[in-house]
């Protein structure tokens, strides 16, 4: 399809990702905020003009899926209302290709806080080795980033509007190595990195988007992880 308005954008920022998540130089300043068995959640706190918008990232391994089997699941807007327990709704505005789409969403109100809305776009992709370094790493992404506006988007409402850069980045670890044939669940695991930059876009009380962040997060990769063991668990394996 001809390049849409947001071409560049999205390839920009997706290299952006892919650039950040190789190094993964979780230094000491990230502050672990959730540590459960696989799982480490970290932040850094940061404002702007006043307002809460630290950054988050999320380590996770999970045995028996793939990077591309969560990255599905995490992108495709027709089932994100079965394990997005914050959404209070959520509906897909625009495509712009087969992998790329606008999707509008309210966040259930957060006491006692205005309630939150996002707009974006949302692609999947994958990002496999260097032709020439067989042994690089081999990620699917899934994106959601912010625009300012959609003609399709529901006007005036009374939510604040959310911005956010957000990113799912998974390698897919099959041990013992073998050839595609014969790979079963018991020989897969799943390495997740999770960048989220939310800006709330509107004043709330920091120790109140600090409590929430705490608690969301790890409950939302927790049930999200969760979600795509239950739905892949009979499936056969997406590589
Ligand atoms: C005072 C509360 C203000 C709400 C701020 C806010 C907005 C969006 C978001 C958010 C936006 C996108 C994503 S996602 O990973 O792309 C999946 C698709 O939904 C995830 C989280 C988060 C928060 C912060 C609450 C915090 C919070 C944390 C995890 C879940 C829900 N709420």
């Amino acid at each position: 399809s001809p390049k849409h308005k947001y071409y560049k954008e999205i390839n920009e920022v997706i290299a952006e990702h892919i650039k950040y998540a190789a190094k993964l130089d979780i230094d000491n300043t990230w502050e672990l905020i959730h540590d459960e068995g696989e799982m480490k959640v970290f932040k850094r706190e940061m404002e702007e003009d006043g307002m809460v918008v630290d950054p988050l990232k999320a380590v996770h391994t999970v045995k028996g899926i793939t990077g591309h089997e969560v990255c599905h699941y995490f992108w495709n807007p027709d089932v994100r209302m079965e394990w997005e327990g914050t959404l209070e709704s959520a509906q897909v505005l625009d495509w712009f290709s087969e992998d790329t789409c606008v999707c509008y969403q309210i966040h259930k109100k957060v006491w006692p806080t205005t309630q939150r809305e996002a707009l974006f776009w949302t692609q999947i992709r994958h990002v496999p080795n260097e032709d020439e370094d067989e042994d690089g790493p081999d990620y699917w992404i899934v994106c959601n980033y912010s625009i300012p506006d959609h003609d399709k988007c529901p006007e005036k409402t009374k939510n604040i509007r959310a911005i956010m850069n957000v990113a799912m980045i998974c390698e897919t670890v099959v041990e013992p190595p073998q050839s595609d044939r014969n790979i079963t669940r018991e020989n897969i695991t799943c390495k997740i990195q999770y960048h989220a930059n939310v800006n709330p876009g509107g004043w709330a009380p920091a120790s109140v988007l600090r409590a929430v962040y705490k608690r969301e997060y790890p409950k939302f990769l927790k049930r999200f992880t969760q979600y795509v063991m239950d739905q892949t668990k009979d499936k056969p394996i997406m590589f």
